[in-house]
């Protein structure tokens, strides 16, 4: 990519998004989940043309990419010569979207070029907490070596709690991984969370005639968040290196290996939201701990500590946090150099027994937490936690 970054700049950009469109009143909220429309589509592209700051060459490459496959599918023309590098490494970042749907690739050009948006707007914001030169991830850090790819929630300020974004970003990375050439992967957080959850401000900011809609397509990402990690083809590997809540706790039943350091509490606090379960918990916890178990987490919300947890199955293996990366590490790496296939087969024979069911959940799982997002539960709860009247 260096060599042809001046380049890069001034050529990126679809024909489409120079069309002279009409321009939206303001695209600062986030149009959450799958389903934005073709005006918001439209609308988006007409933001890129506006953007204050150069969102850098990995960014437009994703943008380029998400474009193409949203407006012609999967990339089905051939691939570029070796020394055509613009054109190279633009085919490249579509053909890594594979089978990825146009609705999915609209929705996350509409939720790219929102997140842009907004963090140009803001002029307290000097820094992005990401670093947006690792991969063009902006709420993750990822990456890749000794057969082992690493994706790092990196919203340390923020516990890295799961902006709508951070969702899109992470099925991204998901979908990434699951082409590379590693043998592994490992989902960790950066700083003392591992995460908190979602993100309370997805909530935030809604016009009261946006409300359903806003549910509606919070509904469809979570079900699509959730179906990435049950899908996901190789092995998966929690690294939970500090507090987990809510979303991030439910979803580690997916994994193939939960590690966590004894700092790590896991926490599902969602009647305390007006919310109800996700992630498949309704399903897995109850099978994995017992009725009673599950019960307590997922409904009366009792907080586990890491060795709690492990008893439970929920967690694999604690670590002392002192020595927790070193010895998670030495030990993914070695697993890493097993041979891959096997690794993968073997993964995939023991998802596909309840593959079917874990969907079936995850759909009504989103079903109802549309419809809980909408009682006044819910809102209270979350103006709560938002105006520090009460916290968890
Ligand atoms: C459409 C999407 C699908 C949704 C799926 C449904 C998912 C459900 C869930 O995940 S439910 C769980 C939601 N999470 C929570 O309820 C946690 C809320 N946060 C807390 O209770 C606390 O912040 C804490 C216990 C995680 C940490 O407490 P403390 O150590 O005292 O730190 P702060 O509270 O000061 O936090 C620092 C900073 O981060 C902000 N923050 C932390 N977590 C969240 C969050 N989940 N949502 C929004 N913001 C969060 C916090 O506000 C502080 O920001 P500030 O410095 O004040 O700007």
């Amino acid at each position: 990519m260096a060599g042809v970054t001046g380049r890069l700049v001034r050529g990126w950009c679809p024909r489409a998004v120079r069309s002279s469109l009409q321009v939206p009143a303001q695209l600062h909220m986030s149009k959450t989940a799958m389903g934005a429309s073709q005006k918001d589509f439209e609308s988006a592209m007409n933001q890129v043309k506006l953007l204050e700051k150069d969102p850098g060459n990995e960014v437009k490459l994703k943008l380029y990419a998400l474009y193409k496959q949203a407006t012609e599918g999967p990339c089905s023309t051939p691939k570029p010569g070796v020394f055509d590098l613009i054109n190279k490494a633009k085919w490249d970042a579509w053909n890594a979207l594979g089978n990825l749907p146009k609705e999915t690739a609209r929705q996350n050009y509409v939720d790219l070029v929102s997140g842009l948006s907004s963090s140009s707007d803001s002029s307290s914001q000097v820094k992005p907490e990401a670093d947006r030169e690792q991969a063009g991830y902006e709420t993750l850090v990822m990456t890749s070596e000794d057969g082992i790819t690493k994706i790092m929630l990196n919203r340390p300020t923020k516990m890295n709690a799961l902006t709508t974004q951070m969702y899109q970003e992470i099925m991204l990375a998901l979908e990434a991984a699951s082409k590379d050439d590693s043998t592994i992967t490992v989902l960790t957080g950066n700083g003392s969370y591992f995460s908190s959850g979602n993100d309370l401000t997805n909530f935030t900011h809604i016009s009261p005639d946006e409300i359903e809609e806003k549910a509606r397509r919070g509904a469809i990402l979570l079900r699509d968040f959730v179906g990435c990690f049950i899908d996901f083809p190789k092995p998966l590997v929690a690294a939970v290196n500090g507090p987990a809540v809510g979303i991030s706790v439910t979803i580690l039943r997916l994994f193939d290996l939960v590690y966590a350091s004894d700092r790590a509490t896991f926490h599902t606090p969602f009647s305390h939201l007006g919310q109800t379960p996700e992630g498949c918990s309704s399903y897995t916890f109850p099978k994995l701990m017992g009725p009673g178990k599950a019960a307590e987490m997922l409904i009366f919300g009792k907080k586990l500590t890491a060795a709690e947890a492990c008893a439970q199955g929920l967690v694999t293996e604690v670590f002392p946090d002192s020595t927790f990366q070193k010895e998670v590490w030495t030990r993914l790496k070695a697993y890493s150099k097993l041979p891959r296939n096997a690794l993968r087969i073997s993964k995939q024979m023991i998802r596909n027994h309840e593959k079917e069911k874990l969907h079936a959940t995850n759909a009504e799982e989103s079903r109802i937490l549309q419809e809980r997002w909408l009682s006044d539960e819910c809102m209270n709860a979350i103006m709560n936690f938002l105006s520090r009247k009460a916290k968890m």
